[in-house]
């Protein structure tokens, strides 16, 4: 088995790093080309995976290709490749927008496409997934590679018409919770704590609640009701983040992501 990846940036990585530390593929098994020789030495150093300048030789020698550049160089990378696709391969694409049919138009042939939303906690194994199939993926070949992705954390199987919603529900979600982290810990410095302390107490709040959710099956409202006291500070806290418009602000960013990608 060899999965190749063409582009070796920060979903890559992210992916790589999972897949290696759930022991799903040993380095050997992986490989992945850039552009960039500085990005391919980083990821060698950091992975051990083996690398090359080369896109085709990656594209003739992988069972699975995963194509991770930005979807402003899927057009390019395809052209460049598309006579060393095999159709017992499977194309596993990451790029928000590019469709399964545009993805077959390019190739240009019967070409076995698995498209994918991951996001970077794929690297701590606590990412998630979006998978859908074309028609050419059989059932076996789909779920071997949701077996791989199992590697960066959860996978769930979708329509392709919800893809461009996990953009904006797990895809791009790292950045809100990144900086609703960072809001909460600038908090805690406002009131005296050191930054790194408010970092840890933040990052884990966020962690445990997410946790909660997943694992009592309970509704967000109720948990959230129940760290609510009556007349207590959480209410409080509560009261400001509705006037200041908390929900409205999450829902109108996510129909703006969404929006992006479906036009991408
Ligand atoms: N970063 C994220 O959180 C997520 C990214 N994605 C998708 O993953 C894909 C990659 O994104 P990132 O890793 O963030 O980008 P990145 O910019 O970190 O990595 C892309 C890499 O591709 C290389 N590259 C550019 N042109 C190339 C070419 N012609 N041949 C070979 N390598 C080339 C670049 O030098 C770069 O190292 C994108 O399509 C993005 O939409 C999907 C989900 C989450
Ligand atoms: O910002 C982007 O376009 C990519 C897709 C999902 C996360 N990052």
């Amino acid at each position: 088995m060899k999965l190749g990846f063409i582009g070796c940036g920060n979903m890559a990585g992210a992916m790589i790093g999972g897949i290696l530390k759930n022991g799903i593929l040993p380095a050997e098994e992986m490989i992945g080309s850039n552009s960039k020789e500085s990005s391919l030495k980083r990821t060698a150093q950091e992975y051990g995976i083996q690398t090359t300048l080369d896109n085709r030789a990656v594209a003739g020698s992988s069972d699975i290709l995963v194509l991770s550049v930005k979807p402003q160089y899927y057009a390019e990378v395809i052209e460049e490749i598309r006579q060393d696709v095999r159709e017992d391969q499977l194309i596993v694409t990451i790029a928000p927008g590019k469709t399964i049919e545009w993805l077959t138009e390019r190739f240009a042939k019967p070409v076995k496409i698995i498209r994918c939303m991951p996001n970077t906690p794929a690297l701590v194994g606590e990412g998630i997934t979006g998978v859908c199939a074309g028609s050419l993926v059989s059932r076996e070949e789909l779920d071997y590679v949701c077996h791989i992705l199992s590697g960066c954390g959860r996978t769930e199987v979708v329509s392709e018409k919800l893809l461009d919603v996990v953009v904006s529900v797990s895809g791009s979600a790292p950045a809100y919770v990144f900086m609703f982290i960072e809001a909460m810990a600038d908090g805690a410095v406002a009131d005296g704590m050191p930054r790194a302390q408010a970092y840890k107490f933040a990052a884990q709040a966020v962690l445990g609640s997410a946790k909660m959710i997943l694992e009592t099956g309970k509704h967000p409202g109720e948990l959230k009701d129940m760290v609510c006291s009556p007349g207590g500070t959480t209410i409080e806290a509560v009261r400001v983040l509705e006037e200041k418009g908390l929900r409205s602000a999450v829902i109108e960013a996510m129909k703006a992501c969404v929006e992006k990608g479906r036009n991408m």
